[in-house]
C-alpha cells in the first residue's frame, strides 16, 4: 500500500541572525495508514522544524517528500495551504482556542462557512461527531476558561479531527499537562489511528513516546530508531 507520508534525505539549513545552521541533515520517515510515530530529541535538535516541514509550513532544502505517492517537496504555497486544510490535522502545546467561542464553535471554525439550513445540520452533525470522539460531546456548549486544560486540548484536537484528516500532528500536544491528564489526551489522539489516520507526536515523555507504535530519535539532523525499554 502506498503510504501516507514517505520522506527520504531530508535537508534543512535555518539561517537567522548569525552563521547558517544545518539543522536536519538527511531525514527518513515513512508513515502508514493507521500507524503512530514518536520523535524523541533534545531541546533544539530540530523536532519542530521537521513538523513544520511535514505539515508543510516550510519547505525542504534538499531531500523528497512524497504524500500519498505524490511528490511535494517543493509545492508551491497555494497548494500547499490547500493540502495543509484538507490533508493535517494539528495540534498543539497551547491550545489555540478562541475564548468567547463554545467548544463547539471553536471546533466549527475549522470547518468551511455553508450557507442554508442543510450546510449548518451537516456541519453541526460532523462537529457534534468530533467532540464525542474526543469524549466531551457533553461540553460542547461550554466556553473554554470554564474548562481544564485537559478538556480544553481534546477540543483542540476535536477541531483538528472534524476535517478528517489523514495526517495528525502533535508537537508536545501534553506539554501544559500534568501526567495523568497527558496520558488521556495520548490516549485520545492515538484513538485517531484506529480510524486509519497517521499519528506523528513530538513529546518529551518517554511514556507517552512509548505508546506510539514506533518511537524515533532525532540526533545529528537524522531520525534513527529508539530502541524500546532503553527510553531515558
Ligand atoms: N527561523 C529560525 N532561524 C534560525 N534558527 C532557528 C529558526 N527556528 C529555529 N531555529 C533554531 O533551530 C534549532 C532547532 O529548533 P527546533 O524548534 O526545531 O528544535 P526542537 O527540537 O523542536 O526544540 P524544543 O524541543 O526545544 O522545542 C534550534 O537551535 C533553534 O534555535
Amino acid at each position: 500500500m502506498t503510504p501516507l507520508i514517505q520522506i527520504s534525505g531530508l535537508t534543512k539549513t535555518l539561517t537567522g541572525q548569525g552563521e547558517p545552521r544545518p539543522i536536519l541533515s538527511g531525514v527518513d520517515l515513512t508513515v502508514h495508514s493507521g500507524d503512530s510515530v514518536a520523535i524523541l530529541g533534545r531541546s533544539g535538535s530540530g523536532k519542530s522544524t521537521l513538523l513544520s516541514l511535514i505539515g508543510l509550513f516550510d519547505r525542504p532544502d534538499g531531500g523528497q517528500y512524497l504524500l500519498g505517492g505524490k511528490d511535494i517537496t517543493r509545492v508551491p504555497e497555494r497548494r500547499a495551504a490547500r493540502l495543509r486544510s484538507e490533508e493535517f490535522g494539528f495540534v498543539f502545546q497551547r491550545f489555540f482556542l478562541l475564548k468567547h467561542l463554545t467548544a463547539a464553535q471553536n471546533v466549527a471554525m475549522a470547518l468551511v462557512n455553508g450557507q442554508g439550513w442543510a450546510a449548518r445540520r451537516n456541519r453541526r452533525a460532523k462537529v457534534m461527531a468530533a467532540l464525542e470522539q474526543v469524549g466531551i460531546a457533553h461540553l460542547a456548549k461550554q466556553r473554554p476558561p470554564r474548562m481544564s486544560g485537559g478538556e480544553q486540548q481534546r477540543v483542540a484536537i476535536a477541531r483538528a479531527l472534524v476535517r478528517q484528516p489523514k495526517i495528525l500532528l502533535a508537537d508536545e500536544p501534553t506539554g501544559a499537562l500534568d501526567t495523568e491528564t497527558g496520558a488521556l489526551v495520548i490516549d485520545v489522539l492515538h484513538s485517531a489511528t484506529d480510524r486509519g489516520c497517521g499519528l506523528i507526536l513530538v513529546t518529551h515523555d518517554h511514556a507517552h513516546a512509548n505508546r506510539m507504535r514506533r518511537v524515533v530519535r532525532l540526533t545529528d539532523g537524522v531520525l534513527r530508531p529508539e530502541p524500546r525499554g532503553v527510553l531515558i
